[in-house]
């Protein structure tokens, strides 16, 4: 079932925006794609919410323009704007049922009774809420209350569905249950969606694109495996999953073969890296991923393998996380599969690292 009339894009063009003395947004410039899902990540308040707030129309920006469908949108008032909007505090109405908050928007715009039934019906059905319209918002569990503000953002047909950290009130399984309807949603909709959060898993996991912002400004715009993959530059880096952060680093190139000197004990050597166009003198940041490195073994043929002694073993389940203190690097931290790394490696004792250069980012100090 196909609720939104089409799909709708979304341009952000150069969009600056201050408060007093405050520049929460710096030149933003973004085209969102008709039916995209796109999210809007970073750490608080690295002005995420006030550029949502803008497409809404909740704010205005200090400049640039706001455009759906090409078209300036900046003048036009936030109920005019065909956004559907959903809230991290759910901001249902507390006296009203569950219909009556679902019909609210339609009532706004005076569609007849039996229209307003109709769509609300529908509504409900998407969000698997049938049976509950007379219920009381109060009598109703976190869950239930984001299902009903999604009901009451869709119902509407907007152009495009604006989510503002809409599952961070959530406990984690309801959260992960949420992820998964709300994806279910972007694909029976089709609509185009900017997702706000600060959860990179949750940016990962829903998103055909992510933007990831850093003091009101742009760090990267990447679909998810990309992102992960090739971050842009060491903020990036840091903040989408974990990684270990080598200290800067002199590249050394002969043909297509680089050294990276870490520390005057330390050297790591490899090919040319392929997205990344490095010269000789140039200091680098090596940066690798705690899944990446390994206990090595004979099979590691001794390239590139630094020594260190256990620090800490972090047993999680599916995975131990182990950190090595690295003399010349600092606590290198590897992921390994199940428990076996607490036994090959006893706390204190010393091991060998295989650091497999190809899987690192390779960026330019
Ligand atoms: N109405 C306002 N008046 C003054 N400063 C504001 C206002 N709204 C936001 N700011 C400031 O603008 C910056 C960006 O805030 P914003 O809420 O957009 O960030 P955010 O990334 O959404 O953060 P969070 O995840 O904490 O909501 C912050 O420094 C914030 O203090």
């Amino acid at each position: 079932m196909n609720i939104s009339n089409s799909g709708h894009s979304v341009d952000i063009v150069e969009v600056t925006k201050t408060f007093a003395n405050v520049t929460a947004v710096h030149k933003v410039s973004l085209n969102i794609r008709k039916g995209e899902f796109m999210t809007l990540l970073g750490p608080s308040g690295c002005g995420k919410t006030t550029l949502l707030n803008m497409v809404a129309g909740f704010e205005t920006q200090t400049s640039g323009a706001i455009q759906i469908d090409g078209k300036d949108i900046s003048d036009v008032p936030p109920y005019m704007r065909e956004t559907g909007m959903v809230f991290q505090s759910y901001a249902l109405f507390p006296h009203m049922n569950v219909f009556d908050n679902i019909a609210f928007g339609l009532r706004m715009r005076k569609l007849p009774a039996r229209e307003i039934k109709a769509e609300v019906e529908r509504a409900l059905d998407m969000m698997k809420l049938s049976g509950m319209e007379g219920r009381r918002v109060r009598q109703l569990s976190g869950g239930q209350q984001q299902r009903i503000a999604l009901a009451r953002a869709i119902v509407i047909r907007p152009k495009v569905l604006l989510l503002d950290e809409p599952l961070s009130a959530l406990d984690k399984n309801l959260r992960l249950q949420m992820q998964v309807e709300l994806k279910e949603l972007h694909q029976k909709t089709g609509l185009t969606t900017i997702f706000v959060t600060h959860d990179q898993g949750e940016a990962l996991s829903l998103s055909d694109r992510v933007v990831v912002m850093s003091r009101g400004e742009v760090q990267q715009v990447s679909a998810p495996i990309e992102l992960y993959t090739q971050p842009a530059n060491g903020f990036v880096a840091s903040f989408i999953g974990e990684i270990n952060a080598l200290p800067k680093a002199r590249c050394q190139k002969s043909g297509q073969d680089f050294r990276f000197e870490v520390c005057p004990e330390i050297s790591l050597n490899g090919r040319q890296p392929a997205r990344q166009e490095l010269k000789d003198g140039q200091m680098v940041h090596i940066f690798i991923r705690p899944e990446h490195i390994e206990i090595a073994g004979p099979r590691h043929n001794g390239a590139n393998i630094v020594k260190g002694n256990v620090a800490a073993h972090i047993y999680q389940g599916t995975h131990t996380q182990t950190r090595v203190n690295v003399p010349g690097i600092g606590l290198v931290e590897l992921r390994t599969k199940g428990a076996a790394a607490i036994d090959q490696a006893p706390l204190g004792s010393e091991i060998a690292l295989s650091v497999p250069l190809d899987e690192a980012v390779i960026l330019p100090a």
